[in-house]
C-alpha cells in the first residue's frame, strides 16, 4: 500500500500474474486483491459550513448568538480568527472544494451570473479535481449533505449533464438541495441527482433532516467499514434566507435586540476583546452611511427589527445545536479523537441583501422591490414560520459582522471575508483551546486535510493533468502559533470590490455597496485604501497617504494577480449578468419559443424551464376530464412566494397569478368543464412593449374547446425571478403551492383527470 505512486489518480492497479496451470487446484496461492486503502491511520475529515454568518454573529467569536457546540470544539481545538472567505456563497464553496481560487475554477460569481468569460463560466473544469474525489480515489467513503450551489445554472435539468453534480464531484453519497436556497419546511430535495420529497414527519426542518441524513449515513459507513475513513461535507442552507426557524428557537431571543444594532456592535467588540479572539487595540469600524442610527428610528421600526433578529439568531442557534448532534453521534461511535473536524461559521459576512428593513418574501430582493415596514408589522408573530420567506434588515448584517464596517458581497472589506473557523483534531492537534492569526483563506483548507491525512497532491485525476491546488495547507500552524505566515498574497474580487492581501498588509478599493445593484462608478475612478492589518484588526487607519509607494505597488500586484487567475476583465453587472444572453453563458432552451410538456414532469428548476418573464404565453393543455369533473394543478411555476398556476377547481379551470406573495389575480371560469376529452387553453398577452419593458401586467383569457370562458387582467408580473427552488410541475404543486385553495404537496395538488400533453409557447 505505502507503495502506491498517489500522484495519478485513480491510482494505478499493479499488474496480475498469468498462470499456465490448467486446474485451479494445482495453483498454491490465491494473487492478492488489490484494493486503494488511505495512508494508515488516515482520519475522517468532517467539513461543516454555516451559510450567511459573519465574524461577528457566533458567541466563540464575540458574538450574541449562542454557539455552543462552536465553543466547545473552539476549547479543545484551535481557533482562526485571520481566516478569509470570497465574500459570496458558490465562488467559497469552489474554492473550499478545490483548493484552488475561485476563478481558477471558474466560478467569479454565484452560478446564476456566471458569464461567457474565462474565470466566470460556472463550469468546474475537470483540471480542477475537487477534494472528495481526491480522497475517494485513495479509498475514501464521501459524502455532502445539505446546500450545494456548484452546478452551472443550465446543467440542473433532468438532462444533465452531471458532471458538476456533487455525485460527480466526488462523493458517493448527495441528500440535499443543488441551488441557492431553499424552503426549511418546504424544501427541494436531492438524493443523489434524484428528486425526493422529504419525511412528512411533525414541524419538519430540513436542518433537522439533512443531519438525521449525515448522521445515518455516517453510522452506517462506519458500521460496515470501520478500517474505513469517511469525508463529510455537512452544509446547511441556514442560516441564509429564508431565516425558517421553529417559534420556540427564536423566542429564545426575546428581547434581547431590543437595544438595538448600534449597542449590539459595541457590546460585540467588547466581547470579543475579552475573550481574545480580536487584539486589544481593535477599533470599532464605522457602519456603513446608508445604515440608520437605532436612535433615529421609530417605535414600530424597531419592533419589527428586533423581532427579525431574533429569529435569525434562533436560526443560527438551532443550526449550531444540529451541528451539536453531528458532533454527538461522532463521539457516540468512539470517533471523535480520529476526525478532523473543520467547522467554517460562513461562507461569507452576514447578508445585507434584506435591504433597510427587511423582508417578509426574500424573494422581493432578487426582483428589486422594496417592501415597505407598514406591510411587515402585522407579519411579526408569524415572522420565520411557514407563512414568510424572510430576511432581516441590513444593519443586523452589519452588527452581526462586528467589528468591521461592511458584509456578505464586499469582497474587499473583512465583514465580507473574514470568518470564523475551528479545527479539532485531538490525534493530530495537541493543544486546546488555542487561538491561531496566521492569514488565512477557503483555498487553505483542501491542502490542510491533504497534509494531514498524508497524501500527495495529484498531478493527474481521471487523465486530466491537474491545475495545482493554489491554497497552502494549515498543518504548519497546528503545532505552533507564532510559526511564520506561508499564505503571504490574496486576491480578493466580486463584483467589482476588490483587493490584495500581502505580507500583512491590505489594499482594497470598495467598488459598489451590496445594496447598489445600478448606477455603478467607473472602475477606473475606483479609489483604493491601504492599510496595515497586523496592527489594525478592522481596517479604521487608511494609510493610503503616508504610503503611496506601497499602495501603489500593491495596486500593480493585484493587476498581475488578477491576470493570472482570470479574473479580468471585472464585471460589475450585477442585474444584467443575470440574464443568459447578456451575459453569454447557455440557456438549456435557447431561443426556443414553444415547449411540450407531459404528465411526470415536475421539479424543473427556473434556470431549466421556459423563461414566460416580461413576455405573452400560451398554455395548450390536451386534457380527459373524468365523470364528476376535475380538479387540481394543470401547470404551475412557483410556489407560495410567487409564481403562476393554471388549475381546477370544482370542475372549473382557474389562471392565478401570484405577485411575491403579496398580491394574488384570479380569473376562473364560472362553468364546469363537462367529462371526456377537453382542451382548455389560457391566453396571457403582456402589456409591456417587449421583453425589456420589465413586470408588466397582462390580459388573461381562458377558453375551453375553442369557446373563451373568462377574461380578466393580472396588474402586475414578477420581472426577473419566481423561486429558486420553486419548480415548475406538470399536474401537481411540488412544495408550497401557488394557489390558496388547492391544498398543499404533491398529493392533494395532483389533477385528478388525464393530462395527456400540454404546450407552452412564448412570444
Ligand atoms: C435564486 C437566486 C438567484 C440569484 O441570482 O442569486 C441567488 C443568490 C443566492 O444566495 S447566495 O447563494 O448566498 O448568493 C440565493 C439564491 C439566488
Amino acid at each position: 500500500q505505502d507503495k502506491l505512486d498517489r500522484t495519478v489518480l485513480p491510482i494505478q492497479e499493479p499488474e496480475r500474474p498469468k498462470f499456465s496451470e490448467l486446474d485451479v487446484r494445482n495453483v498454491e496461492e490465491i494473487p492478492p486483491f488489490f484494493e486503494v486503502k488511505p495512508p494508515k491511520e488516515a482520519p475522517n475529515v468532517i467539513i461543516v459550513l454555516i451559510d450567511d454568518i459573519g465574524f461577528g454573529g457566533p458567541s466563540t467569536f464575540g458574538g450574541p448568538i449562542q454557539t455552543p457546540t462552536l465553543d466547545r470544539l473552539a476549547k479543545s481545538g484551535l481557533l482562526y480568527n485571520n481566516f478569509h472567505t470570497t465574500a459570496l456563497c458558490s465562488p467559497t464553496r469552489m474554492a473550499l472544494k478545490c483548493g484552488r481560487n475561485h476563478h481558477t475554477a471558474n466560478t467569479g460569481s454565484i452560478m446564476e451570473s456566471s458569464t461567457g468569460f474565462p474565470g466566470n463560466t460556472g463550469q468546474v473544469p475537470n483540471s480542477v479535481a475537487p477534494l472528495a474525489e481526491m480522497l475517494r480515489l485513495n479509498g475514501y467513503s464521501t459524502g455532502a449533505f445539505g446546500k450545494w450551489h456548484e452546478t452551472a445554472a443550465w446543467e440542473t435539468s433532468v438532462s444533465g449533464p452531471f458532471d458538476r453534480w456533487p455525485t460527480r464531484q466526488g462523493f458517493d453519497k448527495f441528500y440535499g438541495f443543488i441551488g441557492g436556497e431553499t424552503d426549511q419546511w418546504f424544501p427541494l430535495v436531492y438524493d443523489g441527482v434524484t428528486r425526493v420529497t422529504p419525511p412528512k414527519t411533525e414541524g419538519y426542518h430540513f436542518t433537522v433532516d439533512m443531519t438525521n441524513q449525515a448522521i445515518g449515513w455516517m453510522k452506517a459507513q462506519q458500521s460496515i467499514t470501520p478500517d474505513k475513513p469517511f469525508f463529510m461535507y455537512y452544509a446547511t442552507g441556514a442560516v441564509h434566507a429564508p431565516h425558517h426557524v421553529p417559534k420556540k428557537w427564536a423566542d429564545k431571543y426575546k428581547g434581547k435586540f431590543d437595544k438595538g444594532w448600534d449597542n449590539i456592535r459595541l457590546e460585540s467588540i467588547a466581547r470579543q476583546k475579552k475573550l481574545g479572539v480580536i487584539p486589544s487595540n481593535t477599533k470599532l469600524a464605522p457602519k456603513p452611511e446608508d445604515i440608520k442610527d437605532w436612535e433615529v428610528l421609530t417605535p414600530d421600526e424597531r419592533r419589527l427589527f428586533a423581532r427579525q433578529a431574533e429569529v435569525f439568531a434562533g436560526f443560527l442557534e438551532q443550526t449550531d445545536h444540529e451541528i451539536g448532534r453531528l458532533t454527538a453521534a461522532v463521539e457516540e461511535i468512539g470517533e471523535m479523537d480520529n476526525t478532523l473536524f473543520i467547522y467554517i461559521a460562513g461562507d461569507n459576512g452576514t447578508s445585507a441583501e434584506g435591504g433597510f428593513v427587511g423582508m417578509y418574501n426574500e424573494m422581493t430582493y432578487f426582483n428589486n422591490v422594496t417592501e415597505k415596514v407598514e406591510d411587515l408589522l402585522p407579519l411579526i408573530d408569524k415572522w420565520g414560520g411557514p407563512e414568510t420567506f424572510p430576511h432581516m434588515a441590513a444593519g443586523w448584517a452589519v452588527a452581526f459582522d462586528s467589528p468591521f464596517t461592511w458584509t456578505k458581497q464586499v469582497a474587499s472589506d473583512f465583514g465580507g471575508t473574514r470568518n470564523g473557523m475551528i479545527i479539532h483534531w485531538p490525534n493530530g492537534i495537541k493543544e486546546k483551546g488555542g487561538i491561531r492569526s496566521q492569514f488565512a483563506h477557503v483555498i487553505d483548507i483542501a491542502p490542510t486535510i491533504l497534509e494531514a491525512v498524508g497524501l500527495p497532491e495529484p498531478k493527474s485525476v481521471n487523465g486530466t493533468p491537474q491545475i495545482p491546488i493554489e491554497g497552502t495547507s494549515l498543518l504548519y500552524t497546528f503545532a505552533d502559533a507564532d510559526a511564520e505566515e506561508r499564505h503571504t498574497t490574496q486576491y480578493f474580487e466580486m463584483f467589482g470590490n476588490r483587493a490584495l492581501y500581502h505580507d500583512g498588509w491590505f489594499a482594497r478599493t470598495i467598488h459598489r455597496a451590496p445594496w447598489q445593484s445600478i448606477n455603478m462608478p467607473p472602475l477606473e475612478t475606483d479609489v483604493w485604501d491601504l492599510y496595515n492589518i497586523r496592527d489594525d484588526f478592522s481596517l479604521t487607519n487608511n494609510l493610503a497617504k503616508d504610503h503611496p509607494e506601497k499602495l501603489a505597488k500593491l495596486q500593480a500586484l493585484f493587476m498581475s494577480e488578477a491576470k493570472k487567475y482570470n479574473v479580468l476583465p471585472i464585471d460589475d453587472r450585477v442585474i444584467a449578468r443575470m440574464n443568459p444572453a447578456i451575459a453569454g453563458r447557455p440557456d438549456i432552451l435557447g431561443d426556443r419559443t414553444s415547449l411540450t410538456l407531459y404528465d411526470g414532469m415536475d421539479g424543473m428548476l427556473e434556470n431549466t424551464f421556459m423563461n414566460v418573464k416580461n413576455r405573452s404565453m400560451t398554455i395548450t393543455a390536451d386534457l380527459v376530464i373524468p365523470e364528476g369533473g376535475a380538479d387540481g394543478v394543470i401547470l404551475t411555476q412557483g410556489g407560495r412566494f410567487g409564481g403562476w398556476c393554471l388549475y381546477m377547481k370544482n370542475g372549473k379551470p382557474i389562471y392565478t397569478y401570484n405577485y411575491l406573495g403579496l398580491e394574488r389575480f384570479t380569473v376562473a371560469s364560472s362553468s364546469s368543464i363537462p367529462a371526456g376529452p377537453a382542451t382548455v387553453v389560457l391566453d396571457f398577452a403582456y402589456d409591456g412593449k417587449s421583453q425589456e419593458d420589465l413586470g408588466k401586467g397582462g390580459k388573461v383569457t381562458i377558453s375551453v374547446d375553442g369557446k373563451s370562458v373568462a377574461k380578466g387582467q393580472v396588474e402586475k408580473t414578477q420581472p426577473l425571478i419566481f423561486s429558486a427552488d420553486e419548480t415548475a410541475d406538470v399536474g401537481l404543486d411540488n412544495q408550497t403551492p401557488v394557489a390558496n385553495d388547492i391544498g398543499i404537496g404533491r398529493e392533494e395538488t395532483r389533477f385528478t383527470g388525464k393530462i395527456k400533453k400540454i404546450t407552452l409557447e412564448v412570444k
